[in-house]
């Protein structure tokens, strides 16, 4: 198969369009609601506002001196947008927004002093995981008992795709809930692949809280029916775009099943049960936390990926990741451009940026005709299987 040229890297330079927002409405928001959310000292909130503002206003300079010990890697990261007058929207989105996130560790003093280690977003995630709706939807599971097997197959996963909508960097800017709508689902095509012969499944997670309690039921459900004979569960080492699960976001999701009597409480035994004996490994790799796509993963989660049945990426960055940050033609198949991973690779996103593959050239014109912003407002979402790698790919990735 011909191997078609990938079309520009998105970056947010333009006024108009939907990246640009993220620095100038959301990014302001974000740091208003960490300032309000701990009780720094003026050290941190002038280095949270000076920050603000040179990301508003300022050019791209190299990381300031902390105690992270990755100010080499990121020179060499920045190397092309470092130094040369380039506005923070000038740069690829995708690496200007990880080193957003980056520099505003560094503005709470998370790597040196008092507030090292702290997280800036604890307190939104413990507000989020601790909320009376979540705990109503959990005391709620034993109502799946009624289900068929297919109807349950389906309730664990899209109930793990839609929690996605709980990203608390996204709820700073997000509507009113809405109706959701799958627009792609090869959930049973995904089942049916691993009920063809189980194995190791990973799943990279993004959000924590909501979205990681629902992706640990998923996986619960994945070992419980036997779909999944191991498990390998990725995390951030620390903070990242706001939400991002952390291994301590897991301890904290793995305590409010526990707290919940009924198929709550049973599914965190379940999964404790397989944390002991080494059934469910938790990994929280650097590379997660690196402003690349995923055609930059390092050789050990490359091996991962191609000893597992399948690997589930959640939520909207880590589809950007995935199939390259760009403006793809819509109907570029979702397998095309996951064919450079050595295994079985499935998403459950739901849209949130411009990033769109897999969709039908009709279902793209409908949508634009009847909701111009539908690719940004969270109440579309994609279960794209990718099967096994084939071999096609794209250039220029
Ligand atoms: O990965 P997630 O949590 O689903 O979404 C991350 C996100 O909120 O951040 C980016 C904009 O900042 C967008 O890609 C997306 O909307």
């Amino acid at each position: 198969m011909s191997t078609p040229p990938a079309p520009p890297v998105i970056t947010a330079a333009d006024p108009a369009a939907f990246p640009h927002s993220v620095f100038h409405v959301r990014h302001p928001k974000v740091i208003a609601q960490v300032k309000a959310a701990l009780p720094y000292g003026p050290e941190q909130l002038s280095a949270l506002d000076a920050f603000l503002d040179a990301t508003l206003h300022g050019t791209l300079d190299p990381l300031p001196q902390d105690d992270a010990g990755d100010r080499a890697q990121w020179d060499l990261w920045g190397a092309p947008y470092f130094g040369r007058g380039l506005r923070w929207t000038d740069a690829p989105f995708l690496w200007a927004e990880s080193y957003f996130h980056r520099r505003l560790l560094s503005a709470t003093g998370y790597f040196a002093g008092l507030w090292r280690g702290v997280d800036p977003f604890g307190p939104m995630k413990a507000a989020s995981l601790g909320s009376a709706g979540l705990a109503a939807e959990l005391a709620q599971l034993g109502s799946t008992a009624s289900l068929s097997a297919e109807e349950r197959d389906a309730a664990a996963l899209h109930a793990s795709l839609w929690g996605n909508r709980a990203d608390l960097g996204f709820q700073l800017v997000a509507g009113a809930p809405v109706v959701p709508e799958v627009l792609v689902d090869d959930g049973p095509a995904l089942y049916a692949h691993l009920d063809a012969a189980p194995g190791r499944v990973n799943l990279v997670a993004d959000n924590a809280a909501e979205e990681l309690v629902y992706d640990l039921l998923l996986l619960d459900h994945l070992l419980a029916s036997g779909r999944a004979t191991e498990l390998t569960l990725y995390l951030k080492p620390r903070p990242y775009y706001v939400s991002d699960a952390t291994p301590q976001d897991f301890a904290a999701a793995v305590h409010l099943l526990e707290t919940v009597p009924g198929p709550a409480a049973d599914a965190a035994r379940r999964l404790r049960a397989a944390c002991a004996d080494g059934r469910l490994v938790l990994v929280a790799a650097e590379f997660f936390c690196a402003p690349l796509g995923f055609d930059a993963l390092p050789k050990e989660i490359l091996d991962a990926i191609a000893t597992a049945r399948v690997t589930l990426f959640k939520g909207d960055l880590n589809y950007r990741r995935l199939v390259g940050d760009r403006l793809w033609p819509q109907n570029t198949p979702f397998r095309t451009l996951t064919s450079y991973l050595p295994g079985p690779v499935a998403a459950l996103r739901t849209y949130k940026s411009d990033v769109s593959v897999g969709l039908d050239p009709e279902t793209v014109r409908a949508l634009d005709a009847a909701e111009p912003g539908w690719r940004f407002g969270g109440r579309h979402a994609v279960i794209q299987f990718g099967g096994a790698a084939d071999g096609e790919g794209v250039s220029g990735r």
